[in-house]
């Protein structure tokens, strides 16, 4: 089996997330998901929800589905590193994303969700693509879609190629070799922490000489901005005329007109460049000539996170393989 379906910016002005269509039950209802390697719940806003809380999302009703059952006794709860949370019980239905079905996939059903995912209107969910071990389904944690879909996949494989303000793909099942350049470079990962974590050789800030460095991090499609160790940081914004860590809006903040070097980070001897636009990542407020970074510091995080800003500059390949490897391309 393979499946290919769209990574499409939740925002037109800023890529704060992707949402991709899915199918869920019988008749399919679409419902719009942020695809999440960072983490391993499948959650949807649901007709459980109090309606104070849905403001435009779609719900996934499993009454309305013949193939819906509920899986008794069992709850979840998670809390993301943003501080955003949801909660609520388990069904499991038929699954399809851009073509490819799991039948029995277990969908988490939302009884609450937090302030910031009831103000995000085109998120109806997450599809966690982390591994199975950091579901939060108790009292027996379930399994991925992608661990799900995996032995019925003509490759256990997904990739991500996501882009700067226009819509990208998730393929599964597949690696398409028209959507790179050049090689893919693949790196071991560790599943141990739960997330997609591989080490990355080093930087360079714009043109300047590669510094050859070990930085553990996570692959994470569902964190929008890249975060990085503080020497790595001062190195970047001291190249950034106007550039401050700024304590009010939390991170590294420049005049919208500065001109902005580009950041090149290492994979194994290949080298990926992120284009010094989708550093400028956004005005801090809306219409402000002050701009929030794209690139901010995971000093206050224990782990540094390789998020959208990294990703859209690459075609990547999670390889669920033994062992699992991820893969890095120019595009
Ligand atoms: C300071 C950073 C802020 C962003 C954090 N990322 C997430 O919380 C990813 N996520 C998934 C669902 N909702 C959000 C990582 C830490």
């Amino acid at each position: 089996d393979t499946g290919s379906a769209a990574a499409i910016p939740v925002n037109p002005n800023y890529d704060i997330a992707y949402v991709t269509p899915v199918s869920i039950g019988t008749p399919p209802q679409t419902l719009h998901l942020d695809f999440d390697t960072g983490s391993s719940d499948l959650w949807v806003f649901s007709s459980h929800l109090p309606a104070s809380q849905i403001r435009g999302q779609t719900i996934y009703v499993p009454a309305n589905s013949s193939t819906a059952k509920l899986l008794a006794d069992h709850t979840w709860s998670i809390t993301y590193g943003d501080g955003s949370a949801s909660r609520g019980n388990v069904y499991v239905d038929n699954f399809t994303v851009g073509g490819l079905t799991v039948e029995n996939q277990a969908v988490q059903c939302a009884l609450q969700v937090s302030t910031s995912f009831t103000r995000e209107s085109n998120i109806d969910g997450l599809v966690g693509l982390g591994f199975s071990t950091l579901n939060t389904v108790v009292p027996k944690s379930q399994l991925t879609f992608f661990d799900n879909a995996k032995p019925h996949m003509d490759e256990p494989v997904f990739t991500a190629d996501l882009k700067w303000k226009s819509e990208g793909t998730y393929d599964f099942g597949f690696i398409d070799e028209k959507k790179y350049t050049g090689k893919i470079t693949y790196v071991p990962v560790n599943t141990s922490p739960g997330y997609w974590t591989f080490t990355s050789s080093g930087y360079a800030v714009g043109s300047g000489n590669f510094s050859a460095t070990s930085i553990v991090g996570i692959a994470d499609t569902g964190t929008s901005l890249v975060y990085l160790p503080p020497s790595i940081l001062t190195a970047y914004y001291r190249q950034v005329e106007g550039a401050t860590s700024s304590r009010t809006y939390g991170g590294y903040v420049f005049p919208c007109n500065s001109k902005l070097p580009s950041f090149t980070f290492g994979i194994g001897e290949a080298r990926i460049t992120i284009p010094s636009s989708y550093i400028s990542y956004a005005p801090v407020t809306a219409g402000s000539s002050t701009c929030f970074g794209g690139l901010q510091s995971s000093s206050s995080l224990g782990i540094n996170i390789w998020g959208d800003v990294a990703l859209k500059a690459a075609f990547v390949v999670f390889h669920g393989g033994n062992p699992p490897t991820i893969g890095w391309a120019k595009k």
